[in-house]
């Protein structure tokens, strides 16, 4: 098989934890290019990236994760593409789970399903939101409604692009992805991300992803009254 996955890889103020991510995808096979897309990091992200060898798009400014990932596409070239976070550390290793179905035609849409999480991080509002919304717009219960570990055709990404906003994306794109007809699957994996905690840090960013997630869900809703869906 061709090396013709583009791994793309959104970053907003990641330097602590960049480095061993993208250490750990340099064994994986079929990778074309890496392409981390420094959403405005002011802590040195863009040059750890560079230094570990990946391909970097600097942001003028934070415009969020949806919007990087929007970039990030535009400027890659492989057939196939993988979204990954940042903060995934020597985990990232587990993303040929992800592409290897979708390079064989087994889905069009692979989702990272994470194991619990370690630490006690949120409550799991912002989760359970995104998996209540989710079953009311798709009727299927996803165990990682928010996860960004996402694999998929070139081809299927262009069709959901560009991305809702900051962290409304993962539940904006599963939402268009099956109202096109995509084959969405989840695929358990090994991987761990850095969790945030209870200290008014974990708050704030919690608030914000629950903001944008409610967003996505209201415009979804208003698209389905006046016959979009
Ligand atoms: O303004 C931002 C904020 C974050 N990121 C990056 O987006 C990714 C996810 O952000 P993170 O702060 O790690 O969010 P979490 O709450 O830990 O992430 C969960 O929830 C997010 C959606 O709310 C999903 O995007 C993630 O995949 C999922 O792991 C990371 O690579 C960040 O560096 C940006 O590019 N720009
Ligand atoms: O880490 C996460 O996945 C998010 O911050 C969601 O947090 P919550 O579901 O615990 O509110």
């Amino acid at each position: 098989m061709k090396d013709d996955v583009s791994v793309i890889i959104p970053a907003y103020n990641e330097a602590a934890v960049i480095t061993a991510t993208l250490n750990s995808l340099n064994s994986l096979p079929h990778i074309k290019e890496i392409v981390v897309v420094d959403d405005g990091s002011n802590d040195g992200t863009a040059e750890k990236a560079k230094a570990a060898g990946a391909q970097v798009i600097v942001q003028p400014f934070n415009k969020g994760k949806g919007a990087a990932l929007t970039r990030g596409l535009q400027e890659s070239l492989g057939e196939y593409i993988c979204f990954l976070d940042a903060d995934l550390g020597e985990s990232a290793a587990c993303a040929a789970k992800l592409y290897q179905p979708i390079k064989v035609g087994n889905a069009d849409i692979a989702i990272a399903a994470f194991p619990p999480a370690k630490s006690k991080g949120g409550f799991g509002v912002v989760t359970n939101l995104a998996r209540f919304g989710l079953r009311s717009f798709t009727g299927k219960e996803f165990q990682s409604p928010l996860s960004g570990q996402r694999a998929m055709s070139r081809g299927a990404a262009e069709r959901l692009a560009p991305f809702a906003d900051g962290f409304g994306v993962e539940v904006s794109f599963t939402i268009d992805a099956y109202r096109a007809g995509f084959r969405v699957i989840e695929i358990p994996v090994e991987m761990f991300h850095r969790e945030t905690g209870r200290d008014w840090r974990g708050f704030y960013h919690r608030g914000r992803q629950c903001c944008h997630v409610a967003r996505v869900f209201l415009e979804k809703a208003r698209d389905r009254g006046r016959g979009f869906d």
